[in-house]
């Protein structure tokens, strides 16, 4: 898909990992929502087999869930390995966590606790704005030693995505495109 002109908006790449499916599917909103408002929006996986080019985009959102408080490597490597193109056009990063599955109090302190790399990524891209999602925590997709800590931190499984708040953070992205694009 060539880059847009200004007339027929923008065309935007979701880009994402997603282990157990819940940011494949934020990453599917987010598209619908950008597409909904006149851009054109793909969404992507980068899961090592599928390597989405960013060149052949006006502006790129990239998303991954967060794993042992980290981006997926999948996640973390794609930008790693475009950060040329990425750095040269508006990006947008979103992280998918469980903040909102844990206990009081840690679950504002880890609503505001972004992962680990972020610092770092941003570093590399400079991206217009960043976001962080809870996503559905489900007793199989962690591992013993995973569910035991999810329940010493009040853990309760479920599904916590906020589709208001990230269909809210897809219509900013759309609303601040051609001002980001100008810039
Ligand atoms: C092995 C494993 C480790 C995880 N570690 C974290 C973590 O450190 N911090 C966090 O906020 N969420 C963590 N989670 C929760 C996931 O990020 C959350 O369930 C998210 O919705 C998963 O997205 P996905 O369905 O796209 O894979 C972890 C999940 C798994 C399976």
């Amino acid at each position: 898909m060539p880059p847009s002109t200004r007339e027929n908006g923008a065309a935007v790449l979701v880009a994402y990992a997603s282990e157990h499916g819940s940011t494949r599917e934020i990453a599917a909103r987010i598209a619908g929502r950008l597409t909904r408002a006149g851009h054109r929006a793909d969404a992507r996986p980068v899961d090592g087999a599928v390597d989405p080019d960013p060149g052949r985009y006006d502006a790129v959102v990239v998303g991954s869930a967060v794993h042992n408080q980290q981006w997926m490597p999948e996640a973390s490597g794609y930008v790693r390995r475009h950060r040329a193109e990425l750095g040269n056009r508006p990006v947008w990063l979103f992280s998918v966590g469980m903040s909102a599955a844990l206990g009081r109090p840690l679950r504002s302190l880890a609503s505001h606790h972004e992962p680990k790399n972020m610092p770092a990524l941003r570093d590399e891209i400079h991206p217009v704005g960043t976001c962080l999602f809870s996503g559905a925590v489900r007793r199989g997709d962690l591992p013993p030693a995973g569910h035991a800590a999810f329940k010493a931190m009040g853990g309760h499984y479920g599904d916590y995505r906020d589709w208001d708040r990230i269909e809210a953070w897809a219509d900013e992205i759309a609303h601040r495109l051609p001002e980001a694009q100008a810039a």
